[in-house]
């Protein structure tokens, strides 16, 4: 292997000198080979986990404090439920009502005024839960009740009011019955304890007892990108009687499922939108593709892979790695990933008697940091990437490139699957004159690239928050290695990579980034069970599920030395969107878990209908989609007109994906397959002709998107939405604060046109009007 100026990931950085540091692992048994297997039953230092380190999430944990996260105190989640006085009844036997005739309305405010300013009662309350905030609006509830109850107040109420106006009794004889209308208001209090032990999250490996049932093998694939981590633990799946990988995106999922069928071992393909056989669903493989999340635990095999384990660490699908690693019911566990992940999984494992086995890889081949920017397009050569952080950037250098005479492939996440393969193959292929790249950091993963050079285009990009807000900041060092690394893969046409920026003032930055040492990973993510929030429910039927979410993550406790809850802003903005469509809780928290880019109104308001249909118990079908997206569409000749159709393409993955949880009620699967290949290649067209469709569109905005769009597709991580419908905006705007309407801010910005907003206005009016009339009907 040839020497680099600056290596970028060797097992000699001082990065990873800290994390053996952590783990207590001897440098020097590093440098001896370049696979060396460490066990970690003796050189692991895992913390103490005593019971004072679990704590409530209203407190910060480590993760969570560093980005920004807040939990908010259950007293300010728990809506108050409205107690209606009792109705009088009619036949004239009540027995109360000559106590009441005598009781007037301004002695018994009188007399609950007194109650209320009364130390007695404070103290009482406290000592059931009901703190100041809690007091006074079930206070106000209870004064409303009794003087609006009149004949129907209870009668031993009516005795205790009745004396106290005599001058006896006291006040403090009132609290039972606050107390019993406080419940009633705040359901809560009733079973806070229940509640607690419900969202008890402290122990999450009894949650598998498959896994639990086995004796399993760790063995951790250690290294930097580009250094055979996959391979290696591919052959061990290929050899075994069976497996499963778990991929974090589709495309590696199909990736593997393909090498797999190749290499003569059956294997069948499970992702969110999609199951493939390589015989039929009656017979099904011995092994399995997947993304991650549809990971089965109770599926028993040989041999498990989990590639790319330092997702653990991510704030929205890290749960489902921690899911996996603990959760996987395999003999041997194969985790492939960064160095930064190694302590962490031998701490979550190791109170179930688990050993880790450490392989340590080095790169295959060199990446070199270059000590010069280019400074100018003009100085672009066949095999470069331009990586840029938004799909502006991207439209500006391929505007630029085409001026110089260079011809580009353009990649970025809103593209289906068929466009950027066919762009990859395009620039791969040393005879087509295609010979540049750009592309978003969606290259990070998953795609096969002959790239010589990685040029980062500027070093700054927009980062999301757990807390959903926008915060514009440096690459962070992991996700720069991680494509800086895509330069001179193995096997390619270019083993030498380079990497560099655009801007001369942005390499010394670069250099900095790529050197600074990636922090080992503290916690991992957690999220609740369904049936966890249907426990909830039982406890709280009034809750919406957006405010059950927000409950659960106020009152849940979790080892925060380990663990964070996993950002829950995505489900609960789309729990919003459809919170006034009638559906069974079950279903509803489905829908919420859905992939869907909720800041585009298309997306949402579709997803909203979709939710509306669905709740009429009637199947969504290809016509009914049909008169609802306008198909057939057409090949683009504007940005708008491109944008457009990548919507209509999530808008099919959402269809693909509830369908496959709810086969009997979308009923054209197959169908909607096609339309998705349909669009595939219009897309395609449209990327192909990219520049054309630049320069029609030129004097209007370029398009804003979120910058960062590697996993954008599988994260759900995308932030805030809206629809000209009446719940979505309301939701919306609780969600939005003071910022600008996200109607004009998408028309600003290209996202939306008036001529859709005016079809999504009147075909919501229509839905509603129908939905109304359907109701008064019933
Ligand atoms: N021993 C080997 N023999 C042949 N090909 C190999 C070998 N090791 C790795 N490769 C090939 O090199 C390329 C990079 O390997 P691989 O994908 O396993 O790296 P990785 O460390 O998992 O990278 P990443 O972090 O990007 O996932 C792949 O195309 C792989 O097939
Ligand atoms: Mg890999």
């Amino acid at each position: 292997m040839k020497s680099s100026a600056i290596s970028v990931g060797r097992a000699t950085s001082p990065w990873l000198s800290r994390i053996l540091d952590r783990t207590g692992t001897s440098r020097r048994s590093l440098t001896i080979s370049r696979c060396v297997c460490l066990s970690s039953a003796a050189s692991t230092r895992t913390k103490p986990v005593s019971p004072a380190s679990s704590s409530r999430l209203g407190s910060f944990t480590k993760d969570q404090s560093a980005t920004g996260s807040r939990t908010k105190a259950i007293e300010d989640l728990v809506v108050p439920v409205t107690v209606s006085a009792p109705v009088s009844s009619s036949d004239g036997t009540d027995i109360s009502v000559d106590f009441a005739d005598r009781i007037d309305k301004g002695d018994i405010a009188m007399v609950l005024t007194e109650f209320c300013r009364r130390p007695e009662t404070r103290t009482l309350s406290q000592e059931h839960g009901i703190n100041h905030k809690l007091f006074m609006d079930a206070f106000r509830s209870f004064r409303t009740y009794c003087l609006s109850a009149g004949a129907q107040l209870e009668p031993e109420l009516q005795v205790i009011f009745s004396d106290m106006l005599k001058g006896g009794g006291q006040s403090t004889d009132i609290f039972p019955y606050f107390l019993q209308h406080a419940r009633k208001v705040f359901p809560h209090l009733d079973c806070l304890d229940d509640l607690r032990s419900i969202s008890d999250l402290t122990r999450p490996y009894l949650w598998y007892p498959e896994a639990r049932a086995i004796q399993r093998k760790i063995i951790f694939h250690a290294g930097p990108t580009n250094s055979g981590k996959t391979y290696k633990a591919l052959q061990r799946y290929y050899e075994a009687k069976s497996g499963i990988y778990c991929g974090p995106l589709k495309l590696l999922a199909n990736e593997v499922f393909h090498k797999s069928n190749f290499n003569n071992v059956p294997c069948d393909l499970v992702t969110g939108e999609e199951r493939r056989y390589a015989v039929d669903n009656e017979n099904p493989s011995s092994h399995l593709s997947a993304t991650v999340e549809m990971l089965s635990t109770s599926m028993r095999v040989e041999v498990a892979i989990i590639d790319e384990i330092q997702m653990l660490r991510d704030p929205q699908r890290g749960h489902a790695w921690t899911r996996a690693l603990l959760g996987v019911a395999a003999d041997e566990v194969h985790v492939c990933g960064e160095l930064a992940a190694i302590p962490i999984v031998k701490e979550l494992v190791e109170p179930l008697g688990e050993s880790v086995e450490v392989n340590i890889y080095d790169r295959i081949s060199p990446l070199e940091v270059m000590n010069h920017g280019i400074g100018t397009l003009e100085k672009i050569e066949k095999g470069d990437c331009i990586v840029c952080f938004s799909k502006k950037s991207i439209y500006t250098v391929s505007r630029q490139l085409e001026k110089l005479g260079i011809k580009a492939a353009v990649i970025y996440g809103d593209l289906p699957p068929g466009t950027k393969l066919a762009q990859a193959a395009k620039f791969n292929n040393p005879d087509d004159d295609t010979d540049v790249l750009v592309a978003t950091d969606a290259i990070g993963m998953g795609i096969n690239l002959s790239i010589k050079r990685v040029i980062f285009y500027s070093l700054d990009k927009v980062v999301e928050l757990p807390t959903g807000e926008r915060t514009m900041g440096e690459v962070p060092t992991h996700q720069a290695l991680q494509i800086a690394g895509r330069a001179g893969r193995f096997g390619t046409e270019y083993e030498q990579g380079r990497v560099t920026t655009r801007l001369q003032k942005d390499i010394g930055k670069l250099k900095e980034i790529l050197e600074r040492p990636v922090e080992a990973i503290q916690t991992v993510g957690i999220a609740p069970s369904f049936e966890q929030l249907e426990m909830f429910a039982y406890h709280l039927p009034n809750a919406s599920l957006s405010n059950l979410l927000d409950i659960f993550a106020s009152l849940c406790s979790i080892d925060s030395t380990k663990f964070f809850m996993c950002t829950i802003e995505q489900t609960k903005a789309l729990a919003d969107l459809i919170e006034h469509v009638k559906l069974p809780l079950k279903v509803r928290y489905t829908f919420c878990l859905a992939p869907v880019t909720y800041d585009s109104p298309i997306i949402a308001a579709n997803f909203v209908k979709f939710a509306r249909k669905f709740s009429t118990g009637q199947p969504l079908t290809f016509s009914w989609l049909n008169d609802n997206l306008g198909w057939p569409p057409k090949t683009p000749e504007t940005l708008s007109e491109l944008i457009a159709l990548e919507q209509t393409y999530e808008v099919l993955d959402i269809y693909l994906w509830l369908g496959i949880r709810f086969q009997d009620m979308f009923l054209d699967m197959e169908v909607v397959r096609e339309m998705q290949r349909e669009l595939d290649r219009m897309i395609e067209v449209g990327i192909t002709n990219i520049n054309e469709l630049i320069r029609r569109s030129e004097g209007g905005a370029f398009v804003q998107t979120p910058d960062s769009d590697v996993l954008k597709k599988e994260s759900r991580s995308v932030p805030k939405s809206v629809v000209d419908d009446q719940a979505a905006k309301l939701a919306f705007s609780k969600r939005r604060g003071k910022r600008k309407s996200v109607v004009s801010e998408a028309m600003a910005s290209g996202l939306l046109s008036q001529e859709q907003l005016d079809a999504i206005k009147e075909e919501l009016r229509r839905e509603m009007l129908a939905d109304s009339s359907s109701n008064k009907d019933t």
